[in-house]
């Protein structure tokens, strides 16, 4: 089942000195329980489509719609949980004081939005700097209470731009943990990211954009089987089949085989009396991949 549906958009910001053409026709559509990653390079156009989705900016064509209604309403958005890039708080309200303001915008009952609120903020490791001010807390502490914000109505879809940047270790840990947790009790989660490793850990499908539009969009399994570039072959003979050995030990010898070469690899290995002891596949990254389908759309 589709929850979000966004269709052909256009959008052109102009200024005194020049015009750019920030979406071109952007379109996809994000299904019911999945985490989606929106990859791209900087300016693709991943956050004035987010924007676009929370109706934050309007488009000069295409539509965005959530749960099947239009984004322009804002009905569109009460099951949503959304977390901006760089989020920017009222900085004299405590942690605390932020999530109560939240669930007040979402209509939460008080007494409800009290326990969820500590409940979050144990959560989010917060608890302890719950009654400071938002403007002592450290980059970290601002993603950390900002997601958590985004949870205080118990949303259906997430939407996160760039949630886990200028995150430490620690702190994208905590937040991938999260995110796999809520989307096994049913929340879908879309988000953009630059990091890549991310989105390969906890995506089930990932979309790729450049310039304003999708150009790929990879199930997790495609990027598991589309990655590999050849293979590792191992022998118990060092045989001359034009390709270069390495010597494990006396009896297991290697040599890299290109994919599209492993079959006459094979058949040649079949005249020569050795053994296959084992084939593995050899992997590009997925930063790999990213660059070249971006490097190819460039130059179509
Ligand atoms: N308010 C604006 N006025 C003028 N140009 C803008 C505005 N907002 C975005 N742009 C331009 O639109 C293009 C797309 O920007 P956008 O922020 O959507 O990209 P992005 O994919 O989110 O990039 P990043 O990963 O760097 O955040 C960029 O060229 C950007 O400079």
């Amino acid at each position: 089942m589709e929850v979000i549906r966004v269709n052909n958009l256009y959008k052109t910001f102009k200024s005194k000195r020049k015009k750019v053409n920030a979406l071109n026709g952007m379109s996809f559509t994000v299904n019911k329980g999945e985490i989606l990653g929106f990859l791209g390079p900087n300016g693709a156009g991943k956050s004035t489509t987010i924007k676009i989705m929370m109706d934050l900016i309007r488009a000069d064509r295409g539509s965005a719609k959530i749960l099947g209604i239009d984004s322009s309403s804002p009905v569109a958005r009460l099951k949503v949980g959304f977390m901006p890039e760089n989020p920017q708080y009222y900085d004299t309200l405590t942690g605390y004081d932020l999530l109560m303001f939240s669930a007040a915008i979402f209509k939460v009952d008080k007494n409800v939005a009290k326990k969820r609120a500590w409940e979050l903020l144990e959560e989010f490791e917060l608890k302890d700097a719950a009654k400071r001010p938002i403007r002592k807390y450290s980059k970290g502490m601002i993603q950390r209470i900002g997601f958590a914000s985004t949870l205080i109505h118990d949303p259906e879809i997430l939407i996160l731009d760039e949630p886990m940047s200028g995150l430490d270790p620690m702190g994208r840990v905590l937040f991938k943990n999260k995110m796999l947790e809520l989307n096994k009790k049913g929340v879908t989660i879309f988000f953009s990211s630059h990091i890549i490793p991310d989105i390969e850990d906890i995506c089930s499908r990932v979309l790729i954009v450049n310039r304003g539009k999708v150009v790929k969009s990879l199930e997790k399994t495609e990027i598991k089987y589309l990655t590999t570039t050849g293979f590792k072959v191992i022998i118990d003979n060092p045989v001359n089949i034009g390709l270069k050995l390495e010597k494990i030990t006396d009896n297991l010898y290697s040599f890299l085989c290109p994919k599209n070469n492993l079959i006459d690899t094979l058949e040649k290995l079949k005249t020569h009396s050795t053994e296959i002891i084992d084939i593995e596949p050899v992997k590009k990254s997925l930063e790999d991949m990213f660059v070249e389908i971006t490097m190819q759309d460039k130059t179509n």
